[in-house]
């Protein structure tokens, strides 16, 4: 086990070559948010966008266009409940993240199952929230999985339906056993947060605390993985996947040290100068 600590960050943020343009930087769609939850995908496309991903785009329901453009004009918008729209865009991507604030109805599982049947395993699949709840019911999910390896980001409770492991029962040995049977990299979220990556290896998160506990933080986080992937496009994914993880903890204790409770918005006004810092001298 490999705890991570802040030199993982200069490994990854790189000075960004002045020959380059937003098609390099990569393209993000974003999958989520019905009527009810249409905050979950606004913090995960603000948080791709804040990273620096080069084209960002938000497939939800048309009642969160007027607040996605309020709060982030630069994320592109389509309907998606418009199948051909959908396949398109996913067409388009190089990272997709589906799953915060989908719901689970009907409508969502369709959404869902566009996604699966249209992703390409050359594409970088983070699968969030709502979307692993599906999953958790869904069995006949389960073969996409095992084709397009995607980085699964369940809390313990999201963790317990798919696997089926008790929260008071998950551990390294179980964990490591049903993350290699899914054939995906698994970030579990919680108190120190245990990232499973598909190699066997794991990453353990040793900072972030209590003042992270507020709806809307593994959203931001899932968006972040998804700019930091955009962007950074390594061999070895892993490392961008635990320098993303690193450093949305890293930001909230830097928050908490004047702030009580650290909120989701608060992160994400934050990335663009702890980037900056974390640059490699
Ligand atoms: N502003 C918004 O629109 C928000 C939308 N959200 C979305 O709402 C949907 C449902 O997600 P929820 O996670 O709220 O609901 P879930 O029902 O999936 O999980 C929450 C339950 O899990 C329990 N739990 C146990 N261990 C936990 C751990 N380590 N971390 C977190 N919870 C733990 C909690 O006590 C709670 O009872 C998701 O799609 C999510 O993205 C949430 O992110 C909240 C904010
Ligand atoms: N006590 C805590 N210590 C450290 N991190 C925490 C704590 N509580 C919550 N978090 C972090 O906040 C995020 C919560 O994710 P999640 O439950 O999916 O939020 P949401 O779905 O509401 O956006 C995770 O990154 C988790 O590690
Ligand atoms: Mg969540």
């Amino acid at each position: 086990m490999h705890v991570l600590s802040k030199n993982i960050l200069n490994q990854i943020i790189t000075t960004r070559p002045s020959e380059s343009h937003k098609g390099n930087y990569g393209r993000v769609l974003t999958v989520g948010g019905n009527s009810q939850f249409g905050g979950a995908i606004i913090l995960a496309t603000s948080a791709v966008i804040h990273c620096g991903a080069g084209l960002s785009t938000c497939a939800t329901s048309v009642d969160n266009l007027t607040a996605l453009h309020t709060i982030v004009p630069e994320a592109m918008f389509i309907p998606f409940d418009s199948e051909y729209k959908l396949i398109d865009a996913l067409t388009n991507a190089d990272v997709i993240l589906v799953g915060p604030g989908l719901g689970t109805n009907e409508d969502s599982l369709k959404i869902l199952q566009i996604v699966l049947q249209h992703a390409i395993p050359e594409q970088q699949l983070i699968i969030d929230g709502s979307a692993i709840t599906m999953i958790a019911e869904h069995h006949e999910f389960l073969p996409f999985l095992k084709e397009l390896h995607p980085i699964l980001t369940p809390h313990q409770m999201e963790w317990q339906r798919l696997s089926n492991i008790k929260i008071s029962e998950q551990d390294d040995i179980k964990n490591t056993l049903y993350q290699q049977k899914l054939q995906s990299t698994v970030v579990l979220k919680k108190y120190h947060t245990t990232i499973y990556h598909r190699d066997g290896s794991i990453s353990q998160l040793a900072i972030g605390g209590p003042y992270m506990a507020t709806g809307g933080m593994g959203d931001t986080l899932a968006g972040m993985i998804a700019g930091f992937l955009a962007q950074f496009k390594l061999k070895n994914y892993d490392y961008v996947v635990d320098a993303a993880v690193y450093a949305h903890s890293a930001i909230a204790d830097k928050i908490s040290t004047t702030k009580y409770v650290v909120l989701p918005t608060n992160i994400i006004t934050e990335i663009q100068s702890f980037m900056k810092l974390s640059v490699a001298p």
